[in-house]
C-alpha cells in the first residue's frame, strides 16, 4: 500500500489536478460520482477531498474522516461544506475564489441577452418547425438600467460587460465603496433606489441571513413594473415560491435562474421551470473548459501547499495557520504552544479563564499567538488533533475565557508572553521568553523569577521557604536512579514560600512523586512532561 498522502478529487473536477498532485507526492484519486457508502469507505483514509457544488461535507461525512486536513472547494460557494464542523474538527476549508469569476460573469450577461431577446424560446419554436418572428420580438439592453446586487468579482464583471452594451448600471454592495464604484462606471444606490430604478436586476452575492428572500413578494411594490430578474449566485436569493405568482401578474416579466435552493430542483418546482418567460440553466455558471481547469489546477497547488504546511491560500477557516508561515513568528509559535503545554500540566482543567498579556512587538500577533498557547494547552483533548484552526473553538467549548493584553515594554525582556491563570489552585501565572532562536523559557512562575528550559522533563513544586527542603525532595529523585539536568528555584522571603523546577533526564514514577510531594513543606507538587 502506498503510503503518499490520499486525495479524492470529486465532482467531476478536471484531471489535471490529479497530474499536479502525482507531481508533489500525492495520491489524486479522481471520482465522477460516488454512492454515500462508498465514499465514507474512500474517506477513510484522506488526508484531502476536493468537491464542486454536488457534494455535501457535512458532519456525519467529517466524523468518518480521521485522517482528513483539508477539504477543497474547486469554485466560490462552500455552503455545501460545514465549515463549523470542520474547524471544530481542525480540518482547513479553503476554496479557489477567482478561478471561476469570468465564466459565471459570461453566463449572467448570457442570460440577461436571453431574456431580452427570447432566444431560448425563440430557438425552441423555430426546432419546433415555427417561423415566430412576431411573437419573439425583443427589447434593447442599451439604455436601460441593470441593478446589480453584490459588487464582488462576479457582480463587477457582470456591471463592465453589460456597461459595454450600453446599458446604465445601479450598484448595492455595502462593502464597495464609491471611489471604486465610479471607477467602474457603476452608480451605487439603496436597495429601494436599486428596485425602483431597474429594468433588469442581477444577483451576485452569497446566500445570507441578509440576502435569502431578496426578491420576493414583499418587494413586488417596490420594482418596477415587469421587471427582469435574473440570479447566478445562489439558490433562495429569490424567494422560488413568490417568483411564478410574480411571473403570473406581471410584475416580473422575465426570470432567468442558474441556481436553485434544492439541486437539482425539486418537482414542485417544474411550474416555474416550465413558465414560457423563464430561463434556466442547471448551475452552468462556472462550467466551461476554462473554469474548470483554473480551478482544478488552483486547488491542486492550494491543497498541495496547505498538507506541506507551506502555504495556506484560499483558506477560509484558518487565519493563524496561514499567518503561522511567517518566518518572524516561528520561536515565538513554538514558545506559545510550549507555554500551553506546560501551563495545562500545571494548573490542570479547572481553568475558566486565561489572560495572556504580550509585552513588545510579539503583541501585533497576540492573536495567531493565542491560538497557538491553545493549541499546546488543549493538547490533550482527544476528540480531535489540536491545532491553530480549532484550538479557540476548543477552548469556548470548554467554556474557558480568553483575554488579550498588549503592552509595549516590560523590564527584563523586550518580548515577553505572561499567562495569567484564573481559577488555578497553587500557580497563577506563567511568562516565558525566548533565548536566542530556539531557546524557549519559563523565567517566571507567580511573581517570583524562575528559569527553566520548556523542554524534556520537568517537575516544579511549591514549597515552605525553610533548609534542607532541596535535598529532602531531590534525594528522592537520587535513590531512585534519576538525574538531575537543571534546577532553579524563586523564593518568596515575605510569605516564606518558595517555587523550584528541577529538570530530570527520565519521567519520575507516580510513587516517587508521591514520595516527594510528601516530603514535609512541600505543598503542592506536580510533574511535566514538553
Ligand atoms: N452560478 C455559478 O455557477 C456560480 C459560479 C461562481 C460563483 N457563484 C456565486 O456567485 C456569488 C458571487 O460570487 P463572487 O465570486 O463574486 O463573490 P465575491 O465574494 O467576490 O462577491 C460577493 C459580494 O457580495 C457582497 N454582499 C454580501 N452581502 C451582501 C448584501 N446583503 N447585499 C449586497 N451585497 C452583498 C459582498 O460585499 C461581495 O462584494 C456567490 O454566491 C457564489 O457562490 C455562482
Ligand atoms: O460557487 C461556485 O463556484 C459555483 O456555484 C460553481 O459551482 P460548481 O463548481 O458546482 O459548478
Amino acid at each position: 500500500m502506498s503510503n503518499k498522502p490520499k486525495v479524492l478529487l470529486l465532482d467531476n473536477i478536471d484531471p489535471v489536478s490529479a497530474e499536479i498532485l502525482a507531481g508533489r507526492g500525492i495520491n489524486g484519486e479522481l471520482y465522477a460520482k460516488l454512492t454515500p457508502a462508498e465514499l465514507e469507505a474512500h474517506i477513510k483514509d484522506a488526508a484531502g477531498i476536493v468537491v464542486r457544488s454536488a457534494t455535501q461535507v457535512d458532519e456525519a461525512l467529517l466524523a468518518k474522516a480521521p485522517k482528513l486536513k483539508v477539504v477543497g472547494r474547486a469554485g466560490v460557494g462552500v455552503d455545501n461544506i460545514d465549515i463549523q464542523a470542520a474547524t471544530r474538527r481542525g480540518v482547513l476549508v479553503m476554496n479557489t475564489p477567482d478561478g471561476n469569476t469570468i465564466s459565471t460573469a459570461e453566463h449572467a450577461c448570457g442570460l440577461i441577452l436571453s431574456l431580452v431577446r427570447n432566444i431560448p424560446n425563440a430557438v425552441e419554436s423555430l426546432k419546433a418547425g415555427r417561423w415566430d418572428r412576431k411573437k419573439y420580438l425583443g427589447t434593447e439592453v442599451h439604455g436601460k438600467t441593470l441593478g446589480v446586487v453584490g459588487l464582488g468579482k462576479i457582480g463587477s464583471g457582470v456591471a463592465q460587460r453589460m456597461l459595454a452594451f450600453g446599458m446604465h448600471v445601479v450598484g448595492f454592495d455595502p462593502y464597495m465603496t464609491n471611489e471604486r464604484a465610479r471607477e467602474l462606471g457603476i452608480k451605487l444606490v439603496d436597495m429601494d433606489e436599486l428596485y425602483a430604478s431597474s429594468d433588469i436586476i442581477t444577483v451576485h452575492t452569497p446566500l445570507t441571513d441578509k440576502t435569502r428572500n431578496l426578491i420576493s413578494k414583499e418587494q413586488a411594490p417596490k420594482l418596477k413594473k415587469g421587471v427582469k430578474l435574473v440570479n447566478c449566485a445562489r439558490g433562495g436569493i429569490f424567494n422560488e415560491a413568490d417568483l411564478l405568482d410574480m411571473l403570473n401578474d406581471g410584475t416580473v416579466s422575465e426570470l432567468a435562474l442558474d441556481v436553485y435552493s434544492t439541486e437539482p430542483p425539486t418537482d414542485d418546482m417544474r411550474a416555474l421551470l416550465e413558465h414560457p418567460h423563464v430561463v434556466c440553466t442547471p448551475h452552468l455558471g462556472a462550467s466551461t473548459e476554462e473554469a474548470q481547469e483554473k480551478v482544478a489546477v488552483q486547488i491542486a497547488h492550494q491543497l498541495a501547499d496547505a498538507l506541506e504546511l507551506k502555504d495556506f491560500k484560499g483558506s477560509i477557516n484558518g487565519k493563524s495557520i496561514a499567518l503561522s508561515t511567517n518566518a518572524e513568528l516561528q520561536p515565538y509559535l513554538k514558545l506559545a504552544e510550549q507555554l500551553g503545554r506546560f501551563c495545562i500540566q500545571l494548573a490542570g482543567w479547572n481553568v475558566k479563564e486565561l489572560t495572556i498579556e504580550y509585552t513588545g512587538k510579539c503583541g501585533t500577533h497576540a492573536e495567531v499567538l493565542t491560538d497557538a498557547f491553545l493549541a499546546g494547552y488543549l493538547h490533550q483533548v482527544d476528540e480531535a488533533p489540536v491545532n491553530l484552526i480549532n484550538s479557540r473553538y476548543l477552548a469556548d467549548g470548554k467554556g474557558i475565557k480568553i483575554r488579550e493584553i498588549k503592552e509595549s515594554s516590560s523590564g527584563t525582556f523586550s518580548e515577553l508572553m505572561t499567562v495569567h491563570i484564573g481559577g488555578a489552585e497553587a500557580f497563577s501565572r506563567v511568562s516565558g521568553a525566548v533565548f536566542g532562536d530556539s531557546d524557549y523559557r519559563v523565567v517566571g512562575i507567580n511573581s517570583l523569577q524562575i528559569e527553566v528550559q520548556l523542554q524534556g522533563n520537568l517537575i516544579i513544586y511549591k514549597n515552605v521557604d525553610k533548609p534542607g527542603m532541596l535535598a529532602a525532595v531531590s534525594s528522592k529523585l537520587a535513590e531512585n536512579d534519576i538525574n538531575i539536568a537543571s534546577l532553579s528555584l524563586g523564593r518568596n522571603p515575605a510569605n516564606m514560600r518558595a517555587i523550584t523546577a528541577i529538570a530530570i533526564d527520565k519521567p519520575a514514577e507516580k510513587t516517587i512523586l508521591e514520595e516527594m510531594a510528601s516530603v514535609d513543606g512541600v505543598e503542592y507538587l506536580t510533574p511535566i512532561s514538553l
